[in-house]
């Protein structure tokens, strides 16, 4: 990193801590009065007009200060409080305050009474801090400021900068207009908007750089920093309306995060998958080779569903792109659909509700039985499979199921050896098996004839999985006395208009695709997807990715880890390890996953190393990616 003789200039409220102290002030010293929060929202507001330019600042301070009625025994209790405050991204980088301690300086229109004791802290000495000083009466009431201070009047930052009259490029980090004023008047050479805390168009406009966190200040520096890459670099494009706790969890720690309604065809896709390093879809969206052809950034993809048959996830592992899905954050309401329409296909509870939609009153037993002592078929007996099981035990189903895979039978469940002997002596069949390709008409005409004659069909799987034309064939001759079909072959990728050969048949019950789509399991998935790309993006954990070796890595500390991803290739290993061995390296830990096609081998080491190591690493054939991480 090369150390220029910079100068850095910070504004102390709302940059260095995420708050305006004169209103962090307002709310303890007026509190217990009636009109509080009328005369603090007045402070705020004031404040604002100051920063923004549209009063001058001296007539900003002036009301505030009146409305304030503070004494100077509350201004221990401020700075306590403004310890708890200071801005995350500040306080995560002191090293840059500890290293740079010469040239950094504050120029502030607070007041040094507060900013002097909290700078300190990083190493900021109140000789290069300049702000305001407070006038007490003999009582210590505040009753005003020191006038003869350049800081107390309009621009006054210009004035005091231009008496500093520092040397090397000045650059000016801070949120509002007292800060991109000394830009403009071509003291300072740079100004960042700092927007971590707030942000102010006009700052923003007035900007050679937006930096929202000191982290991307100090990355477009090249200043020593304590994460190797700003979150706010990475791009997150979130499509088909994921849950808002998805987007929020993201923002939270950093990411740039963007939410798209729909899904995005191929070539849509292609266009917006540029400088993307995480895409999170749902069922609708095809991540094809060609859209992995043309994402230059991504590293990870999160199928905010079960299915993952969406994505090409080999070619995703050949790029190096780790996959992750959320397995079982919607199961349960999979099955409660299923429990719920068993019981509606067999009381035959849509046609008597369309009937009486239609003004006709047909009071009938016929064709509505109970579930009790009936016999469930579930095929596919996964996650949703074995939980239905409970529950339609629980309601007195007798179960039977059937799966590729030996699976231990839960309560009274009976295994079949085949799905011919399930379909037999099932009064209503349910799918659940999974969305692998080899699935596609699972359920054609051979199998509806195998079914029990007025048996009921549920498919809550994928559309391909069953022959529409099979089933609407059998439902019209009475061979099945009814279905619910939640998924189909084709269906499409927003709301809107939508066709299918089974519509207007009577006890068809047809969802759009709903199964997984409950409040709960919605919000369920927005925490469980974004955790697991949490941890892969910060920390390298590839547990439960569904194309990756999965590592569970210890925690980083105090160190920098370098994650190598690679063709599987005989000698690889060796050649990292030469690498690593001839760059001197202190290795702290070091860990390796692989499987046939594929490794990830993750190096844990001391800070201080010399950085050609990384392009020598780069280097090694058959590379795919590779990642420093601190
Ligand atoms: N409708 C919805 O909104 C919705 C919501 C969630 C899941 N799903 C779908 O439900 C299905 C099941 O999900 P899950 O979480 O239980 O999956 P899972 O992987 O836990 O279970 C699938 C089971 O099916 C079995 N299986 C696969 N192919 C089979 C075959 N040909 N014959 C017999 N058994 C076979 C597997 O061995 C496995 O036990 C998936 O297709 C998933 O995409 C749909
Ligand atoms: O929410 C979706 O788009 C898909 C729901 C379901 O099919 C799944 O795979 O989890």
């Amino acid at each position: 990193m090369t150390e220029v003789a910079r100068k850095y200039v910070f504004d102390f409220d709302s940059t260095l801590t995420r708050v305006e102290a004169l209103d962090v002030l307002a709310e303890m010293t007026l509190q217990g009065k009636p009109n509080r929060e009328e005369i603090i929202g007045e402070i705020q507001r004031i404040t604002n007009l100051g920063i923004d330019g549209d009063i001058s600042f001296t007539e900003s301070l002036e009301q505030r200060i009146k409305l304030l009625e503070a004494h100077k025994d509350d201004l221990d209790g401020l700075v306590e409080e403004l310890r708890h405050k200071i801005s995350k991204s500040i306080e995560s980088n002191k090293e840059f305050f500890e290293k740079f301690s010469d040239d950094i300086y504050v120029i502030s229109c607070g007041f040094k009474e507060f900013i002097d004791p909290i700078v300190k802290e990083y190493n900021i000495p109140s000789e290069r801090v300049f702000a305001n000083t407070f006038e007490f009466d003999e009582q210590g009431n505040i009753i005003g400021f020191d006038e003869k201070n350049v800081l107390a009047t309009h621009n006054g930052k210009i004035e005091c900068l231009k008496n500093l009259d520092l040397k090397g490029e000045v650059q000016v980090i801070g949120d509002g207009y007292s800060d991109y004023v000394m830009r403009e008047a071509g003291i300072a050479d740079k100004f960042f908007a700092y927007t971590e805390n707030v942000h102010r168009e006009k700052a923003a406009e007035h900007a050679d750089h937006v930096t929202p966190n000191l982290d991307e200040f100090l990355f477009v520096n090249d200043l020593p920093r304590n994460i190797s890459y700003p979150k706010n670099r990475i791009k997150i494009l979130l499509l088909e309306n994921v849950h808002p706790a998805a987007f929020h969890n993201l923002s939270e720690d950093g990411f740039s995060v963007e939410l798209v309604k729909t899904s995005l065809s191929e070539e849509e896709l292609i266009e917006r998958i540029k400088g993307v390093h995480v895409l999170g879809i749902r069922s609708k969206t095809q991540v094809t080779q060609k859209v992995m052809d043309a994402a230059d950034k991504l590293l990870v993809v999160g199928a905010f569903c079960i299915g993952t048959t969406q994505i090409d996830l080999n070619y995703c592992k050949s790029k190096g792109v780790v996959v992750f899905n959320a397995p079982y954050s919607n199961t349960r309401s999979v099955v409660e659909l299923a429990i719920g329409e068993i019981i509606m296909l067999m009381r035959s509870v849509f046609p008597r509700s369309t009937e009486i939609h239609g003004g006709q009153w047909n009071k009938t037993a016929s064709n509505s039985r109970e579930v009790r002592g009936k016999n469930l078929g579930i095929v596919g007996y996964g996650n949703i499979g074995k939980q239905l099981s409970v529950l339609a035990e629980a309601i007195g189903m007798r179960v039977y199921y059937y799966d590729i895979d030996d699976k231990l039978a839960l309560g009274n469940a009976v295994r079949c050896e085949t799905l011919e002997n399930l379909l037999n002596i099932s009064d209503v069949v349910t799918l659940h098996i999974d969305d692998n390709k080899a699935n596609k008409d699972f359920i054609g005409e051979r199998e509806l004839n195998q079914m029990k004659d007025g048996a009921m069909l549920i498919n809550l799987s994928r559309g391909f999985v069953v022959d529409i034309d099979a089933l609407s064939a059998a439902l019209e001759s009475g061979k099945l006395a009814g279905a619910a079909v939640d998924v189909y072959p084709e269906e499409p990728r927003a709301n809107g208009e939508f066709h299918s050969k089974l519509q207007g048949l009577p006890n068809v019950i047809l969802t759009p695709h709903v199964g997984g789509s409950t409040e709960e399991a919605q919000r369920n998935i927005a925490d469980f997807v974004p955790n697991k790309i949490m941890d892969y993006i910060n920390s390298g954990n590839t547990v439960d990715a569904v194309n990756f070796p999965n590592i569970r890595l210890p925690k980083q500390t105090n160190a920098h880890r370098f994650l190598h991803i690679h063709k599987n290739v005989p000698g690889i290993m060796a050649k990292i390890n030469k690498v690593l061995a001839e760059y001197e390296l202190n290795i702290n830990g070091q860990y390796l996953s692989t499987d046939s096609e594929l490794g990830y081998v993750i190096t844990d080491l001391d800070k201080e190393y010399n950085k050609e190591v990384i392009k020598a690493l780069r280097k090694i054939e058959n590379t795919i990616k590779f990642r420093v991480l601190y």
